[in-house]
């Protein structure tokens, strides 16, 4: 095993997350292999940021709201400061974090293992099935999810089953590699295209995580809506609206919509 990759940094972009940022970071820190906890308060207008300080995190901090692949940048900028201002070895592997895991977060630690023993550059946690806060149907329509996985699948040939988790663990190489993310909601599908264009190993992997679940409501309504518009950017930035295009020039419309049917 190599000694960077088996030293973890937890990231963890946080936004309004003080019922939840303290256990979180606790479970983190007690995860193997786990070396720095660093949580990114993406201007949060509650105490998130001192209830992560206080859990053991090192915590930076947004002025204002900028989005979560920002708040990911940002954590893993203050990594890279911290080690080089204090001399201290790298940390080779990242493990990516919501803030809402909650206790739950200790169950992370099979999405290190097969990373830190150098068997997939990038695991990717299946989550159960959820439940919302007030025991509701969570979930949308599918329409989120099912364009961020027919997307992944268009650009690479690679099928997701989570294609939104943002519950994962990579090289910092991969993180790299995928650098500078795609933004706000758009940076897991734009991280899984990057990762695997470079010829890089993607896993997914069953891990029994709770998070707040969004529901039907207007506001969850239009939390989705925006992660519509961000992972859609993602897929066009890398080539999506291109290829359908080819496909048209190539084999007529007809084509496109055979191919989407039954997805
Ligand atoms: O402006 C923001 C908004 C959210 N967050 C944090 O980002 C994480 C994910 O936000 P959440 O509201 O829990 O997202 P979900 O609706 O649950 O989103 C799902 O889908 C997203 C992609 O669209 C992924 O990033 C998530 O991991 C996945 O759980 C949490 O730690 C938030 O505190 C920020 O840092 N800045
Ligand atoms: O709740 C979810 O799983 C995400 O917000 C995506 O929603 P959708 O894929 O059901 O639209």
């Amino acid at each position: 095993m190599s000694p960077a990759l088996a030293r973890v940094a937890c990231i963890i972009p946080a936004k309004d997350e003080q019922e939840r940022i303290a256990a979180t970071v606790t479970a983190a820190l007690a995860l193997p292999h786990v070396d720095v906890v660093l949580v990114c308060d993406d201007g949060s207008t509650d105490a998130t940021g001192q209830h992560a300080a206080a859990a053991g995190a090192v915590v930076v901090t947004h002025r204002r709201n900028r989005g979560k692949a920002a708040a990911v940048e940002s954590g893993v900028n203050a990594l890279g400061v911290r080690e080089q201002r204090d001399g201290r070895p790298e940390c080779g592997t990242l493990l990516l974090l919501d803030a809402d895991l909650g206790g739950t977060a200790a169950a992370c630690a099979p999405l290190i293992t097969p990373v830190v023993e150098g068997r997939a550059d990038l695991t990717i946690a299946v989550l159960p099935e959820q439940q919302t806060e007030d025991g509701g149907t969570p979930g949308g329509f599918g329409l989120v999810m099912g364009t961020a996985a027919r997307g992944i699948t268009e650009l690479t040939g690679w099928m997701p089953q989570a294609p939104l988790s943002g519950q994962r663990c990579l090289t910092r190489r991969a993180f790299e590699l995928a650098s500078p993310l795609a933004a706000g909601w758009g940076v897991e599908v734009g991280m899984t295209v990057d990762v695997l264009r470079a010829g890089l190993r993607v896993e997914e992997v069953p891990v029994a995580l709770r998070h707040r679940a969004t529901g039907r409501d207007l506001a969850g309504q239009l939390h989705r809506a925006k992660q519509l518009r961000d992972v859609t950017r993602a897929l066009a930035a890398r080539g999506l609206v291109q290829s359908g295009i080819d496909q048209v020039r190539a084999n007529g419309l007809s084509s496109l919509l055979r191919r989407d049917r039954g997805r």
